[in-house]
């Protein structure tokens, strides 16, 4: 099977898009409408979404039929119902989607939007119909002249677009819309978007505005520019109720909506009488006053009914921006290099890989450039153009998915062929997977006697990377980094990937970023390195990273060169900060400094709220909260334990556990303790840490504090798995939760007969109670868990002993205490359910 084949198998979001002649965007909309995680173009497609979808169309198409059968006249819509209902669906969420980014507001109006476009399709005959009255409107006279056109194969045959569109329409010169048409190149426009024609030739305007690069730049994620609710479209509909009037209507062709407002307010923006407005709400089926706080979506719908064009625009977006995804249109999308990290055990050769990645392949007329470490380089491959993160090791790749970036494509994942497969390689494996990454595996070191790859690839199928020739998907290549063996290969593995995954960008628009690395410079003060993921950032522009602003001063690019603007997965390093943001901090431009400098100060405050505030990670005590609100559909859990034995006993009992369709997934697991990494991986999947008979070192406690990591320490497998199974079904009964209070050194030991061994500590944190349960932990690993038996200062018996004092302990029945063994006392406290 070729990786071709293997690629193909899972079915991505774009590919299923293609094959029903649809962009990603659509397909992105409608399963977002359905509430199926969705990333971006490359997410895969299971089964269950893939029929969820079907089942969504089918919807549609029985909607539209239900309403073809109740209408009167349905002449047009009976010959190619399936299709015209596609397209329907199509058409309308490109409308949506191209007006504008506000994905919030886009699924809500997804279903809107296709209900009114189906609604719309009944009216397909009604071609008298005054569509309004508005003097400015270009859509009354070309209608008249249209009655007898060909209906359109979209379904959109309403009165407005029953007219020729410009070139839709060819035999008709432009010239005889006369002052009708705004341009003729407006007209053309809209002609060439065939499934979007419903929206009427404002489109076309609209889109000519749109192609204009300045303003484009700063167009993205402004609100919802729903021009499906266009005039025209929709009085046919309430025509029956509501003759025509003849007096001048003053009525807006656009408003601007930025939030709720109440009746009168929407009155006034819609220049109509309140009472106007009201009996409209009526209509709609909504009893409201004057000053009744109507919410976006009514206020939406109402603006519809009076053929308004409205423009959403929330402002909240902006300071929140890196949540905010951008939709761009398929075609404003070109090809980018793809972004790589390398990650692998230690010593296995990752920085001399990089580096002789780098010394060979230095793209062509850049060569002659001073090597500049900028957190990334780009190298060329025939031609194309591959971006390597600079800092290796998946601490750093993790930690910068922790602050919100995923700014990485595909993990490369060396082995030294003469070390085989260490604990580090597994932490690789797994926080590649978490991110869902492809894994190129680069056995490493060929060139060593003595070096076996055939046994990398082996220990490797264990982590489930089976080598494509033994009917896996993984590729593997040989290369030795010390003798640049293979490295040709490895970079043609990589574009391969990158061909299989096709890593687009809009290069057209403002630049979003994610910084690399950051630091105060002697000299030029604040610098920062940051990867452009979409867009193109320039010389000038003003900006936020993270919660620091700035203007562009400088941009050097990874060969010591000054450049001017820089594309999608360019690294690039930037000066112009007025502050010194953190690795990982997302990026973005803005229109000015002031609009930059006040998103950057929102930013702070919001950050310290939130640091104040609740813990936003999933805990076990609110998990079922979180699978209740439908938030979360899997527990992501990471193991650690002592022995590998009763890690796999545990990892295979948990899998087996699903509550209401959600299933426990094991991230990473391992023996060992409770490391930072593992937090961090923790903190970046939202995942909840499980320590059986291990301990989280001193970093990872204080990782997992900051960071509001839940780590779950156990002694006894079943508990783990009932405490699980519980917290998922919501039956947890933490009445009492254990509280660590302190631990205590064993500087020394000595036996005292009839006493037993007496153990000179010294408490290194918290406090030490004598009525306190104790554990005992040797390098991590709890080797005793019980009571303390005595608690001395000096020859006193003590009731507790604060940190930074010395006591002496002896345990309850045990007596094998090492020197160097950390004694953690803890209570058992009643907890308050959430
Ligand atoms: N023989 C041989 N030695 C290699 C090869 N690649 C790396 N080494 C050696 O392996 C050692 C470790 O290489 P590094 O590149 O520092 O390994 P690393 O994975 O970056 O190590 P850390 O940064 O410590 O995680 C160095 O002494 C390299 O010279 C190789 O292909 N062949």
């Amino acid at each position: 099977m070729t990786k071709q084949d293997k690629a193909q198998e899972k079915l991505r979001v774009y590919e299923y898009a293609k094959s029903l002649n649809m962009s990603s965007k659509e397909i992105i909309t409608i399963l977002k409408r359905l509430d199926i995680p969705v990333n971006n173009h490359m997410s895969v497609m299971e089964t269950d979404s893939v029929s969820k979808v079907e089942q969504f169309f089918k919807n549609i198409k029985s909607n539209a039929a239900a309403k073809r059968d109740s209408g009167e006249q349905h002449a047009v819509a009976a010959t190619s119902s399936v299709k015209k209902d596609e397209i329907a669906v199509k058409g309308t969420v490109v409308a949506d989607t191209q007006s504008d980014k506000n994905t919030v507001t886009e699924a809500v109006e997804t279903k809107k939007q296709l209900e009114k476009q189906v609604g719309m399709n009944n009216n397909s005959n009604n071609t008298n119909v005054s569509v309004t009255s508005r003097p400015e409107s270009n859509t009354s006279t070309p209608r008249t002249q249209s009655t007898t056109s060909a209906p359109r194969a979209q379904g959109n045959n309403n009165a407005g677009s029953q007219r020729p569109q410009g070139a839709g329409g060819p035999s008709r010169p432009a010239s005889s819309q006369g002052g009708q048409r705004p341009t003729s190149q407006q007209g053309t426009q809209t002609a060439n978007r065939t499934t979007t024609s419903s929206q009427g030739d404002n489109r076309g305007a609209n889109k000519n505005r749109s192609n204009n690069n300045g303003s484009k730049r700063f167009d993205d994620n402004k609100g919802g520019n729903f021009r499906n609710n266009r005039g025209g479209r929709n009085n046919g509909r309430g025509k029956a109720q509501y003759p025509v009037r003849e007096k001048i209507d003053n009525t807006p062709k656009k408003i601007i909506v930025r939030g709720a407002m109440t009746v009168g307010e929407s009155a006034k923006l819609l220049h109509k009488d309140a009472s106007e407005v009201i009996k409209k709400l009526i209509t709609m089926g909504v009893m409201a006053t004057i000053n009744q706080e109507l919410d976006i979506e009514t206020v939406l719908l109402l603006a519809a009914e009076f053929g308004v064009e409205v423009e959403v625009k929330i402002a909240v977006e902006d300071d929140r921006f890196e949540t905010v995804e951008e939709v761009d249109d398929e075609a404003d999308l070109k090809s980018r290099p793809p972004v790589v990290t390398i990650m692998g055990h230690v010593d296995h050769g990752k920085t001399t890989l990089l580096d002789a990645i780098r010394s060979s392949n230095v793209s062509s007329g850049e060569a002659g450039g001073i090597t500049q470490h900028i957190g990334a380089y780009q190298v060329e491959n025939n031609g194309k153009k591959i971006t390597f993160l600079d800092t290796p090791g998946h601490e750093a790749f993790t930690a910068m998915r922790a602050r919100g970036s995923q700014i990485t494509d595909i993990a490369i994942i060396v082995v030294a062929a003469d070390d085989g497969v260490m604990p580090q390689t597994v932490e690789a494996i797994n926080h590649a997977k978490a991110a869902e990454l492809p894994i190129i595996v680069a056995v490493n070191k060929i060139d060593k006697p003595g070096s076996d790859p055939d046994k990398v690839k082996q220990e490797l199928t264990e982590y489930g990377l089976v080598p494509e020739e033994w009917g896996g998907d993984t590729i593997f290549v040989n290369v030795s980094a010390k003798q640049k063996m293979g490295l040709e290969e490895l970079l043609e593995m990589i574009l391969l990937v990158a061909e299989m995954n096709e890593y687009k960008a809009n290069p057209d628009k403002r630049a979003r970023a994610a910084v690399i690395e950051a630091e105060l410079d002697k000299g030029r003060g604040p610098v920062a390195r940051v990867l452009v993921q979409h867009g193109t950032l320039r010389v000038g522009d003003a900006f936020v990273a993270g919660n620091c602003f700035g203007r562009i001063r400088a941009m050097v690019n990874d060969k010591g060169r000054r450049v001017k603007e820089a594309g999608p997965s360019t690294p690039i390093e930037i000066t112009g900060l007025t502050e010194v943001p953190q690795a990982g901090d997302p990026f973005m431009v803005f229109e000015d400094e002031r609009k930059a400098r006040s998103i950057a100060e929102k930013r702070s405050i919001t950050q310290r709220q939130s640091e104040m505030g609740s813990n936003v990670r999933v805990t076990l005590d609110d998990l079922f909260q979180h699978i209740k609100d439908g938030e979360i559909k899997g527990l992501n859990v990471i193991i650690k334990g002592d022995v590998q034995g009763t890690v796999e006993a545990l990892k295979g009992s948990l899998e087996k556990i699903e509550v209401e369709g959600v299933r426990v997934k094991i991230l990473h697991s391992g023996a060992g303790a409770i490391t930072e990494s593992d937090i961090i991986l923790a903190a970046a999947s939202n995942a909840i840490v499980i320590g059986y008979n291990v301990r989280p070192d001193h970093q990872a406690a204080a990782t997992a504090e900051q960071e509001k990591v839940d780590i779950r320490l156990h002694r006894v497998i079943y508990n783990v798995i009932e405490e699980i199974e519980q917290a998922m079904k919501g039956m947890l009964d933490p009445i009492f939760k254990e509280k660590i209070i302190g631990h205590a050194e064993v500087r020394s030991v000595f036996t005292i007969s009839k006493v037993g061994t007496v153990c000179g500590c010294m408490v290194t944190s918290g406090k030490i109670a004598r009525n306190a349960e104790i554990r005992l932990v040797r390098n991590s690993i709890v080797i005793h868990e019980g009571k303390i038996d005595s608690l001395k200062r000096f020859k006193d018996d003590a009731k507790e002993v604060a940190q930074g004092y010395e006591c002496g302990i002896t345990l309850e029945s045990y007596n094998d205490v090492k020197e160097g063994d950390v004694i953690e006392a803890f209570i058992m406290e009643t907890v308050e359910r959430k």
